[in-house]
């Protein structure tokens, strides 16, 4: 089980809602990952507007915990902004803190990141910090009180798996809060290794709205994070410089 504030999931997949070929498709996809946290852009999403077309109407909201985002914040003050706007809609005290600081490679800045995430709390939101694999950083808001820290596998959309696994290892093993991988997750492999690293969940997106086929995409997350979260708990044998054979030697007829 994943505890969060006062939240406790059973799935350890959180899942984006962005730029997926349509509604129905996501809808499947949404379905078949069995996640149970659904993140979604407050900025391109008209909450207020029920004329527009939002996919929150088309899911059974019982089933989800809702994580609104701050994407397009680059300052402190625009995240704030979009936290307490959702906030208002009555959409969840749950927020994820994302503060970007470079539009190429869309890392966050971590300063930003800190000053929101800081405020976030003063105003009694349960904050989940976007950051990058910064170990320091992620030590820093760890003590500023934020409920879970979301470090990069690599930048957001990439696809790159984890590029820093030492980093990652760092915080994993530093943390005494959840350690949710977010962000350039590619395929099934990059999530199971996140997990296999020992993180307690992976939040995702383009991996599984970009894929040729989104729900067998997601539905092959959801194994994957299982997969991984089962090899970590089961404790993984040491690596070796050379070989060891895997038959008893002793006892051999002769
Ligand atoms: C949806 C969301 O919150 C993204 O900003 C997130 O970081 C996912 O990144 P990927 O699309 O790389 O999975």
């Amino acid at each position: 089980m994943l505890t969060i504030g006062d939240k406790t999931f059973r799935s350890r997949l959180m899942l984006g809602t962005g730029k997926y070929p349509s509604f129905a498709e996501q809808k499947e996809a949404v379905a078949a990952s069995e996640t149970e946290v659904l993140t979604f852009a407050v900025r391109r999403m008209d909450i207020f507007d029920k004329n527009e077309p939002n996919l929150l109407e088309e899911l059974d909201l019982e089933k989800y915990s809702l994580l609104p985002n701050t994407a397009g914040a680059k300052t402190a003050e625009e995240a704030v902004r979009i936290a307490r706007l959702a906030r208002a809609s009555g959409l969840c005290d749950m927020i994820k803190v994302e503060v970007i600081g470079c539009d190429k490679t869309l890392l966050p800045d971590p300063f930003e990141t800190m000053k929101a995430s800081v405020q976030l709390l003063e105003e009694g939101f349960t904050v989940l910090t976007y950051t990058s694999d910064d170990v320091v950083l992620a030590k820093r808001l760890e003590e500023a009180g934020i409920h879970a820290i979301m470090p990069g596998a690599s930048p957001i959309g990439s696809g790159r798996g984890i590029v820093n696994e030492m980093n990652l290892q760092f915080i994993i093993e530093q943390s005494e809060i959840p350690v949710i991988v977010d962000a350039g997750i590619g395929s099934p492999k990059d999530a199971a290794h996140a997990m296999e690293l020992g993180a307690d969940g992976v939040l995702l997106n383009t991996a599984v709205s970009g894929a040729d086929d989104p729900v067998k995409m997601a539905e092959a997350m959801k194994f994957a994070i299982q997969a991984g979260r089962l090899g970590y708990e089961a404790g993984r044998i040491e690596k070796k410089a050379y070989g060891i054979k895997s038959s008893p030697e002793s006892g051999l007829v002769t």
